[in-house]
């Protein structure tokens, strides 16, 4: 039987219900999605010659065991040593820990490939993997690179490397490499059938290298055309709606602020209402750093959509945000006849289900909310405009979702991920992208210092002047990653020393595990200034905004990325209040140290995220790993952004040449039947 990419994995002999349950929660069902997972990293299993051994490096070896197992228990925890002679007539020591189990296996005369690490001071190798010698069958994971794949509980590395290996040999004949052939020349790339053997089993780097720009080229060239196509049809195939808003009272009423919008707020501001009175459905990304005024922007924009008789709503990923902004718009429009609702999970089902009314029957005008949102029951009458805060925290589909609740409604997807503008409308596929690059007049630099742990008695002080001054402070626990109970200790212990140190303030605790009417209550209290302190997770890292606050101080400031510090800091500084941001750190590395200096030297979010790239190399810094940029099987966006903007180069030619008939090239068309459907932006 041919076996064909599209096949169920089920057709490799030995994979029965149980393994393919087990793949399944890997989200892995075909064959193609077998071969496209790919390993994360390669173990160097390749024979070492004795002259690169080197103390405490990785080696590998065959050898022929000449003693019997020297076996140690100690409890749960064991130790098996032989001695192993080499080719070159002398021996090495070689050790297992706790394989116990290997011990029958380990005998005299036995010939073996080991790998693991060198000792020079005991000439002793411990065991990372071996593999007995067969005469029969060449060694299946030694003797060259070897490929890791992300493993379960269920399905080891060994088991994952063994079922992609038959499912390569099972389709080999069958795959078909229809990148258009211009491509392949014009990038002298390989042809998939070899792409995907050498990706899981090269025999030298180069072969790697060859395999992974062929495969990223492939992914990003599909999702360019599939994103560039989308966007064509949302803006012009479809009509939009043409707001004909009033533009005397808009005009008057940025009039009546009581701040002055800043030059780009201006700029941005006439870009969406402009897009809005197109009859083009607008697909814009505002963007701006921390505290830069992105808000009012989105408010003007809901009200230009209200005056011109349509709904607006306004989606937040957290319901602390969605009643921040509920009582802020609230505020900030309290001499307009216009009528807000707020729609979260954590209200009562007759609650909610007066709203639902409400927005059906068209007596609401503006609606804020979290996912809350998306439901089926939640039916607008007319939705001219959807406005999504911290864009990059939803999923696409929940985005898509929304964007059905209309006629091609008017999107403006709102983001402080430090990502320069250039890249986005790359990355976006020629999203249309606002900016917003200043902070508004009269804004001070939040004063960042660092301080070990044994300085902290500075910080205390200063947070007393400020609270006398009757200010209010932000006080942020370590980023615990591994554990959601350990980080809560920590807040639970942190809280109790500072309740304890500042006895006549109130302190409120926040994180994540509360209930929600308890983070509200918690809330509500900081923000109306009965609270002092605020001690809380990062639960308030975006878009959490208290005027009042002054200054922030952040434990452990060394585990978070600075794209994170930049955020959580831009809690303060959203008034004219002098801010300050104390970071406790342990820098004892040089490295940890020229993090908190960029820090303190810079309050520019792209800068911070650009230093923070070169220092701990691409992809790594937090802010981007969790910035919810499109993720790809094999591609990074960081790391591989060269071939982001080729791939968007030719994307743009080829969509040009084939017009609406790309989609229906088989390259693309066989990759939609494929794909996933987590990548995209919309
Ligand atoms: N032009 C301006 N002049 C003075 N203050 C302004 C101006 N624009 C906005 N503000 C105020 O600045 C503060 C921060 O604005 P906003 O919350 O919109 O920032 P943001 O860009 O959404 O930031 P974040 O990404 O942190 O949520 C608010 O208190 C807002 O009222």
């Amino acid at each position: 039987m041919d076996v064909h990419l599209d096949h169920p994995i089920t057709v490799i002999k030995g994979i029965g219900p149980k393994t393919s349950q087990q793949f399944a929660s890997l989200g892995i069902y075909t064959i193609k999605d077998l071969i496209e997972y790919f390993p994360f990293r390669y173990d160097d299993r390749k024979l070492s010659s004795i002259e690169n051994w080197e103390d405490g490096s990785k080696i590998t070896i065959i050898g022929t065991i000449n003693s019997s197992p020297h076996i140690v228990k100690m409890g749960r925890k064991s130790k098996i040593t032989v001695s192993v002679s080499l080719d070159n007539d002398t021996s090495i020591r070689a050790t297992w820990f706790n394989q116990i189990f290997a011990q029958h296996k380990l005998l005299p005369d036995t010939t073996l490939w080991i790998t693991g690490k060198y000792s020079l001071k005991y000439h002793q190798i411990t065991v990372s993997h071996y593999e007995i010698l067969d005469a029969h069958n060449a060694p299946k994971a030694t003797g060259k690179l070897v490929s890791i794949y992300p493993a379960t509980k269920y399905l080891k590395t060994e088991e994952i490397r063994r079922w992609i290996q038959k499912a390569l040999e099972y389709s080999c004949d069958t795959i078909i490499d229809d990148l258009p052939q211009y491509l392949i020349d014009k990038y002298r790339l390989v042809n998939l059938n070899i792409a995907y053997q050498w990706i899981h089993h090269p025999s030298n780097l180069e072969e790697y290298r060859q395999a992974k720009r062929r495969l990223v080229f492939e992914e990003f060239f599909q999702y360019q055309v599939q994103i560039q196509l989308f966007r064509e049809k949302y803006r012009n195939e479809h009509q939009g709606i043409s707001h004909l808003y009033n533009e005397k009272f808009i005009k008057s009423f940025t009039y009546e602020l009581p701040f002055q919008l800043t030059k780009p707020q201006t700029i941005v501001m006439h870009e969406i209402l402009n897009d809005m009175k197109s009859n083009k459905p607008m697909l814009r990304l505002l963007h701006g750093d921390v505290g830069s005024g992105k808000t009012i922007v989105g408010i003007i924009a809901l009200l230009a959509n209200w005056t011109s008789g349509c709904q607006g709503v306004l989606m937040v990923p957290t319901e602390i945000l969605a009643d921040q902004h509920f009582q802020s718009i609230i505020d900030t429009l309290k001499h307009i006849e216009v009528r807000i609702g707020l729609l979260i999970g954590r209200q009562t089902k007759k609650e909610k289900q007066i709203i639902l009314e409400k927005i059906a029957n068209g007596s609401l005008d503006i609606i804020i909310g979290t996912h809350a949102l998306i439901q089926d029951r939640v039916v607008f009458k007319k939705l001219g405009l959807i406005i999504i805060d911290e864009q990059h925290r939803f999923g696409v589909q929940q985005r898509t979702l929304l964007q059905k609740k209309g006629e091609y409604p008017d999107i403006l997807l709102m983001t402080a991920t430090p990502i320069p503008r250039t890249m986005a409308m790359t990355i976006f596929g020629d999203i249309d992208v606002s900016v917003i690059d200043q902070l508004p007049a009269g804004r001070k630099k939040v004063v960042t210092t660092y301080y070990s742990d044994s300085d902290q008695e500075k910080v205390w002080n200063k947070v007393q002047e400020l609270l006398s001054a009757k200010q209010q402070v932000y006080i942020v626990c370590p980023l615990i990653e591994e554990s959601d109970v350990l980080e809560i200790e920590d807040v639970e212990s942190i809280y109790i020393k500072i309740t304890d140190q500042f006895k006549n303030e109130m302190v409120g605790l926040l994180h994540g595990r509360m209930s929600d009417a308890e983070k509200q209550a918690i809330m509500k209290g900081f923000i109306e200034g009965s609270i002092a302190i605020l001690v809380a997770t990062t639960v308030i890292e975006v878009g959490v905004n208290v005027p009042n606050a002054s200054a922030i101080v952040i434990y452990n400031a060394e585990r978070f990325g600075l794209a994170q510090l930049h955020q959580l800091r831009g809690r303060v500084g959203r008034s004219n209040l002098p801010a300050f941001c104390f970071l406790l750190a342990n820098t004892k590395g040089d490295l940890a140290k020229q993090r908190m200096e960029i820090m303190v030297s810079s309050n520019d979010g792209f800068y911070i995220a650009e230093k923070d790239l070169q220092l701990r190399g691409p992809g790594e810094i937090l802010g981007f790993k969790q910035s919810g940029l499109p993720r790809f099987r094999i591609g990074d966006i960081i790391d591989d952004y060269k071939i982001m903007e080729v791939a968007h180069l030719e994307a743009k030619k080829f969509i040009q040449q084939y017009g609406a008939s790309a989609e229906n090239h088989p390259f693309i068309k066989y990759h939609r039947k494929g794909q996933k459907g987590s990548n995209f932006l919309l």
